[in-house]
């Protein structure tokens, strides 16, 4: 799994305002109010605990500053804790946490400890991502391309494919291919068909994965994914807004999930 930079979380205050700013232009949605029809529920005012986790590659630097930011944006109560790991854990409990917040290198997740609610960011990234794709005003289809079918791309090509759309998907990986077909009913993309696409999920960690044939004239490209997976010239060349932010989103998608 492709591991965050620091460089990745620079100006993410101005990453998030502009692609809030893009959500609410293409689907005529904030960003807020899709999670509160996604999950049902507004967030209170609950107390977010953010512990430092040192396991494998270690801490990321402006990681859980990044998740204080977020969570205090959300107008909720958020504290580092002082100490990792499960001196952290033990001390984001004693101080109060009604959510805790912390990630190794394999999960990130999200736990409130009043109703025992558990979600990971993949999850919860997969489904934000694909729902934002899916509430693209300018689409008159109910078409939806998804790229990638891992943790992330999974999650949202089934949320989709709950929701009722008509879920194409690709994946250089044939067993990943043929588990979607058989467990969430997605049809595989095939380029030779040569359908063009006004919605796009992009869920992969590589670059350039979306290509001039997938896209419709006018498309929404909504991804989670670094590097991102549009070209500068495809997204040039035709009216394409894309909805890309490194952490904010998924985070927010996170924490509706577990209030
Ligand atoms: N242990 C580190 C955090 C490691 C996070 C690694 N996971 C990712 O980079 C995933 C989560 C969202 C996108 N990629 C710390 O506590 O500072
Ligand atoms: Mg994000």
């Amino acid at each position: 799994m492709a591991l965050l930079t620091p460089e990745d979380l620079d100006n993410l205050s101005a990453q998030f305002e502009e692609s809030e700013s893009t959500i609410e232009r293409v689907t005529g949605t904030r960003l807020t109010d899709i999670c509160k029809e996604l999950y049902g529920k507004d967030l209170g005012s609950e107390k977010v605990g953010i512990i430092p986790i040192t396991a494998g590659n270690g801490i990321i630097s402006n990681f859980t500053s990044s998740l204080l930011f977020i969570a205090q944006r959300l107008g909720l109560e958020g504290f580092i804790t002082q100490h990792t790991d499960v001196a952290g854990y033990y001390e984001a409990i004693r101080d109060g946490a009604d959510i805790l917040l912390m990630a190794d290198d394999h999960l990130f997740i999200a736990h409130n400890l009043r109703n025992g609610k558990l979600v990971t960011n993949h999850e919860a990234t997969g489904i934000i991502y694909s729902e934002i794709a899916s509430r693209f005003k300018d689409s008159g289809s109910s078409e939806i391309l998804v790229i990638g079918l891992g943790r992330v791309g999974y999650a949202g090509a089934k949320h989709l494919a709950e929701k009722g759309f008509d879920v194409y998907a690709c994946d250089p990986n044939r067993d990943f291919l043929d588990k979607a077909a058989h467990e969430i009913g997605i049809k595989e993309y095939c380029k030779e068909d040569r359908k063009k696409f006004s919605m796009v999920f992009e869920a992969t960690p590589n670059a350039n994965t979306i290509t001039e044939g997938m896209i419709a004239e006018r498309c929404l490209v909504s991804t989670p994914g670094i590097p991102c997976g549009l070209p500068q010239e495809v997204g040039g060349k035709y009216r394409v807004d894309l909805v890309m932010e490194p952490l904010f989103i998924g985070v927010t998608s996170m924490l509706y999930s577990v209030i």
